[in-house]
């Protein structure tokens, strides 16, 4: 399997380079140059799988020859086995026809873990094989900082630092954050926004000299493939679940930085019949917009009850808009360099093929609250503010309902007390293994909105 740049300059990798690097060379995100196709026969013969094996079957093509069979099936059965709930992923039903798929029952209690677990264990595999020692960096608006660290945190080969916005996350995913203890851990509160952070991020991989040429950057957002590609596993075991891919499923996804839709939107190319898939943004709604007015126009960061979807640049928007663009690397990099100063519209045709694979929806902070309120008076299950936005999304959007709706349930509620109890309600105590959480020691360090700033403090703490 060979993977290309979005924007059509960087050389070709396999899957073992991509997922030791981020943004390509030419500044564009790796895709597959072309993606696996499977069989409804085929699909319909994983139904009773477990979630490992699932996993190897949706994934083993993507990796191709990077890692050998039986080194992929290990590290896929110790990543999911160590998940909380023996389904891995459960789903549970809230009314008829309507699901939540828990991705929350990992170490860190959020969807992140189902790839990060994934990707620190195929890293430490790959940088132990080559005796390697790299750096990552990563910009979390909460949930991918911890479960990055926890997913790389057993690596000697590895540096991680991870950019937050200060004092923009929850106490809970802070702490998650910035109580795991380390020599190579390194958790840096930017006074700043996400997509300060997310910039620098990218920023850093346009110039590595801060690295002095002596250490490869590595990124554990989803800019990575190797993220994407172990979400598109769970739209499979959904699926499966519920009776595909004899019946069509729904999905609504909430959405910050298009990497957890992307995954469902590659599934729907591998072959699962999707018939929906629905973009469920909080007030930070430049995606809804986009795809319901045809205008990309970049408003402020608003800071919401959803804060890990508080992002206006959603990076793996240019995955999709590489698609729409017909795959021409040229022609996407030149959209690209729009975007980044101006408003932009896509002609009709494009637009409309947009329209037809996507629905979208937008939330305020009322409304989450309110439909977190509603679902638990309805059904007794208790949303955490991410999974509310896709659960209200789902409902004002639905198309069909014969079809089973299925929103991704990103998160546990235990990780955001004050939206739980803005809605009125009280928030379950902390699992077992993170009780203690709120008496752990912290460490952090805020640095000023720059750049510099953070690659001095790289470079003074590796060298
Ligand atoms: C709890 C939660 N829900 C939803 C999202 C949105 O996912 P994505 O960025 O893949 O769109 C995130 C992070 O981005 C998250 O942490
Ligand atoms: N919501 C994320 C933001 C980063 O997104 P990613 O999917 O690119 O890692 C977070 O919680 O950190």
């Amino acid at each position: 399997m060979k993977y290309i740049s979005t924007r059509g300059q960087a050389p070709e990798l396999n899957f073992e380079d991509v997922l030791l690097t981020g943004l390509a060379s030419d500044g564009g995100l790796y895709v597959p140059k072309d993606i696996p196709q499977f069989s409804q026969e085929e699909i319909q013969s994983w139904a009773e799988l477990p979630y490992h094996e699932l996993a190897f079957k949706v994934i083993s093509p993507f990796v191709g020859d990077s890692f050998d069979e039986k080194t992929l099936k290990r590290i896929l059965k110790e990543t999911y086995t160590g998940f909380a709930h023996k389904a891995v992923a459960p789903l549970q039903q809230i009314d008829h026809n309507e699901y939540v798929l828990e991705l929350f029952h990992g170490p860190t209690l959020a969807f992140k873990d189902f790839a990060l677990q994934l990707l620190g264990r195929l890293l430490d595999e790959s940088l132990q094989k080559r005796d390697e020692k790299v750096v990552i960096m990563g910009a979390t608006s909460g949930d991918t900082g911890s479960a990055a660290i926890e997913g790389t945190k057993a690596c000697k080969n590895v540096d991680i630092f991870i950019l937050h916005p200060h004092n923009r996350v929850s106490e809970v995913q802070r702490r998650q954050m910035t109580t795991i203890k380390g020599d190579n851990i390194h958790n840096i509160a930017i006074e700043g926004n996400f997509d300060d952070c997310q910039q620098m991020i990218k920023q850093s991989f346009a110039d590595q000299s801060f690295l002095r040429g002596e250490r490869r950057l590595v990124a554990v957002n989803s800019i990575n493939w190797a993220r994407i590609v172990a979400q598109i596993v769970y739209y499979f075991y959904a699926s499966l679940n519920l009776g595909g891919p004899k019946r069509e499923m729904a999905f609504s996804v909430p959405t910050g930085n298009f990497g957890d839709i992307f995954a469902g939107y590659i599934a729907k190319k591998m072959g699962l019949p999707i018939k929906q898939l629905i973009v469920a943004t909080n007030k930070n709604d430049i995606l809804h917009r986009f795809l319901s007015k045809n205008l990309y126009e970049k408003h402020p960061l608003q800071h919401t009850l959803s804060p890990s979807m508080d992002i206006v640049v959603s990076s793996n928007f240019e995955r999709l808009l590489f698609d729409l663009e017909d795959r021409n690397g040229e022609k996407l990099a030149e959209l690209m360099e729009k975007m980044g100063s101006e408003t932009v519209s896509l002609d009709e045709a494009k637009m409309s093929k947009a329209r037809e694979l996507f629905d979208s929806y937008a939330v305020d902070d009322q409304t989450t609250s309110d439909t977190i309120k509603e679902v638990f008076e309805q059904s007794e299950y208790l949303l955490d503010p991410h999974t509310a936005i896709g659960v209200k999304a789902a409902r004002e959007t639905r198309r069909d309902m014969n079809i089973p709706m299925i929103t991704l349930g990103t998160a546990h509620p235990v990780k955001f007390t004050d939206a739980i109890k803005k809605a009125g309600l009280v928030s379950p105590s902390l699992p077992a293994h993170l009780s203690d959480l709120m008496e752990r020691e912290e460490k952090f360090s805020v640095l000023e909105n720059d750049l510099k700033a953070v690659h001095n403090f790289v470079e003074k703490t590796i060298f």
